[in-house]
């Protein structure tokens, strides 16, 4: 039995590995389309999709007519009435690499019998991660929304759809007489996390992600419930449109009577309409031009309000789509052009403790590596002890792990579906795997905490490392590896030891030469004389992030009076609150802390003194501003700090009680948001301008 399977056989394998894919397909397609509840993330359904096209493709006679390729969705439920939809309601096809957007623009040149040189204008949009929605007007009046369903037939939610605020239910200007606007229906990243934080309180399911929170919010049954959830719909085409002909004749458009005849202008013409219609649109040149959009939205993506898996590309001119036409499930003159999924599923092998700066005990769950959001991910946090049996995850499950941007990973939940019998609880540790203290919880404390304090060597390498970072004494080159080294083997105990090293000593370690110890000394030298809002912020009070620090340092001007003030006295610094000046007060009286201060000072650190700025005057005092984009030479740092050096305060996101809104390139959401608003947006000179006042 050495011989190679016959083709015979290789078919016949096929063929049965095809029926399995189908019907495995199937069932997710309705778990996903049809219950809201996907037990297997987007991008493991995406494998198994491609594996069948890949069958089907070399085997052609296996396609049936019913398999998942050929068709869109799932069948809609029968709770809701059934909607024919005038003009079907197709999906896209997929590209996931460089190569396939360069075939995708070959085949629309091809198709459109193109010259050599002669380049296809495409329209690119965000692919908004929502739910697809056919909503139907005539005479500008709204009557009907319906789901995508199967292509063909979808769900009637027009009860459901008029309770959203933000879709007008009388069209503006000159609406024709029938019109079918396609979009998609999502959440707000933000609206989410508040109807989720809701639903816990309630004690209700939680929401996966905001498009599962839109498809549950929208396709529900009772509407009154639907009004309650924000959601949002953004159009990006149309299905049936019929508009009043040359001769006042009703007819279909764009054939006979375009007001349009790019998607360009088809949707600057449902905006006047008065619809919301996508954001970022451009128009680009081939297949450079759509890839350079990618990337731009690629970069956008952590920043924008809403999820998006992807871009979508449009050959621009309607009649060259119109040439082009459709395959079975999807049009042949566009594609979605998808980004690294941000949810993928994988085995929880462990779960672990990890100690922090202030004690503080963190699950962490030990991932089988997988790739998520684009890079390969191990651990993800579990953020505390509740946490953990909120969600119900044990050892052993197989979980979905969500990596959104540069957010820690994390552990959205575990898939009940593929629980193992042999799946254990997490249970807190009693002790610290570290230093072995007991491990306290206070009652009304999410957080339990190693009481190890300063014997706790974890604890001891978390404040070093705080205080070396950037944002604090910035010294470059002392990582967790020198850290884990330096406290290990004894010869670092707090942080004034680091101003003792020596580069003879500091060669001899790990993965360090003398060169690089000759550098992390210069370093360490250079930090010698911080500014004293950084140096407090370095000390790692509980409670005293970075602008608690400089606002301390502001206002009382050197370490010893910010050492020396009373509770009372710390409680007129701006943002202070009780709870940080008793924090601050304490960590003052403790002994220890003041021996630290007084060796740090003893090896010649040198806190820069700020100078005390009255906040109430200059033309910035008091101004709230909020930072975009890159700005040509200043880094966000830098420029924050310029703002606060003159008295204005920098925030995360834009509202009514925005100032400013300084943007550089590249700059997103918050830049539409400050135009919206009307908020004043300076670039770096107007900003430079305004603090030479
Ligand atoms: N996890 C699961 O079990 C499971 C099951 C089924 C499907 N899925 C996921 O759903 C995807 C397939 O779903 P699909 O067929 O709806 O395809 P799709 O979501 O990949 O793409 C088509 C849809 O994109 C939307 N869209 C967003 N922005 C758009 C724009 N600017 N222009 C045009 N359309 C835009 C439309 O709603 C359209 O229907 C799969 O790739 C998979 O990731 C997952
Ligand atoms: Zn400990």
């Amino acid at each position: 039995m050495t011989d190679t399977p016959s083709g015979l056989d290789r078919e016949n394998e096929a063929r049965q590995r095809a029926a399995e894919l189908r019907e495995e397909l199937a069932a997710h397609n309705y778990r996903y389309y049809v219950l809201d509840a996907p037990v297997i993330s987007d991008a493991e359904y995406d494998k198994l999709f491609a594996e069948l096209s890949g069958l089907e493709r070399q085997y052609p006679l296996l396609v049936t007519p019913d398999s998942p390729t050929q068709r869109v969705g799932g069948a809609p439920l029968a709770a809701f009435g059934a909607v024919r939809h005038a003009q079907p309601m197709l999906s896209l096809n997929n590209a996931f690499e460089e190569e396939d957007v360069r075939a995708f623009d070959k085949r629309v040149r091809d198709g459109l019998e193109l010259a050599e040189g002669e380049a296809v204008c495409y329209a690119c949009e965000l692919k908004l991660d929502g739910l697809a929605m056919s909503l139907r007007y005539e005479n500008g009046r709204f009557v009907q929304a319906a789901t995508r369903g199967d292509g063909q037939t979808g769900e009637d939610v027009t009860a459901n759809v008029r309770t959203l605020r933000s879709l007008p239910l009388t069209l503006r200007g000159a609406p024709p007489p029938v019109l079918e606007v396609r979009g998609e229906v999502l959440l707000l990243r933000a609206d989410f996390e508040r109807l989720n934080d809701a639903q816990r309180e309630a004690g209700e399911k939680v929401f996966i992600n905001p498009r599962n929170a839109a498809a549950g919010s929208l396709r529900q049954l009772d509407p009154r419930i639907t009004a309650r959830r924000p959601l949002r719909f953004f159009a990006y085409g149309v299905g049936e449109v019929r508009v009043a002909g040359r001769d006042g004749q009703i007819v279909d458009a764009p054939e006979d009577a375009p007001p349009f005849d790019s998607h360009i202008g088809l949707m600057q013409w449902l905006a006047e309409l008065g619809l919301p219609v996508g954001r970022e649109r451009e128009r680009v040149e081939g297949a450079d031009g759509m890839l350079g959009y990618y990337r731009r939205i690629q970069a956008l993506r952590p920043s924008l309000p809403f999820d998006i898996d992807g871009v979508v590309y449009k050959v621009d001119s309607l009649a060259a789509q119109r040439r082009l036409g459709f395959v079975s499930r999807a049009p042949r003159f566009a594609i979605a052009h998808k980004f690294p999924a941000e949810e993928a599923t994988t085995e929880l092998l462990d779960i672990e403790v990890q100690v922090g700066r202030t004690g503080a005990i963190t699950p962490v769950a030990r991932l089988k590596p997988v790739f998520v959001g684009g890079v390969t991910v191990t651990n993800a946090t579990l953020h505390n002890e509740d946490e953990v049996a909120r969600k119900d995850v044990r050892i052993g499950d197989t979980v979905v792990v969500r990596r959104a941007g540069d957010v820690i990973p994390e552990v959205v939940m575990p898939v009940l579906e593929k629980r193992p019998p042999s799946a254990r609880l997490f249970v807190m540790p009693t002790h610290c795997p570290v230093c072995g203290s007991a491990i306290e919880r206070p009652e009304d404390e999410s957080i339990a905490r190693c009481t190890g304090g300063l014997f706790c060597a974890a604890q001891r390498k978390q404040a070093l490392l705080h205080a070396v970072q950037r944002k604090a004494l910035d010294i470059e080159g002392l990582g967790e590896k020198l850290v884990d080294q330096l406290v290990d083997g004894g010869r670092v105990h707090t942080l004034a030891d680091v101003f003792t090293l020596r580069a003879e000593e500091l060669a001899g370690l790990e993965r360090m030469g003398p060169k690089s110890a000759q550098n992390l000394v210069a370093a360490i030298d250079g930090a010698r004389t911080p500014p004293l809002g950084r140096f407090l912020f370095a000390l790692g009070i509980r409670h005293v992030g970075e602008s608690t620090a400089r606002d301390l340092a502001r206002h009382f001007g050197t370490l010893q009076a910010v050492m020396d003030a009373g509770e009372n006295e710390l409680l007129q610094v701006s943002d202070v609150g009780p709870i940080v000046a008793a924090s601050i007060h304490r960590f003052f009286a403790e002994p220890h802390n003041r021996e630290v201060i007084a060796a740090l000072l003893g090896k010649g650190v040198q806190p820069k003194p700020e100078p005390k700025i009255d906040r109430m005057a200059g033309p910035i005092a008091g101004k709230i501003f909020v930072l975009t984009g890159t700005l040509p030479t200043l880094t966000r740092e830098e420029a924050a700090e310029l703002i606060a050096a003159a008295g204005g305060k920098v925030t995360g996101s834009v509202s009514k009680k925005t100032h400013y809104v300084v943007a550089g390139e590249e700059a997103g959401s918050k830049l539409a948001k400050a135009r919206e608003l009307g908020i004043a947006v300076l670039d770096e000179d107007g900003l430079r301008a305004l603090l030479a006042k």
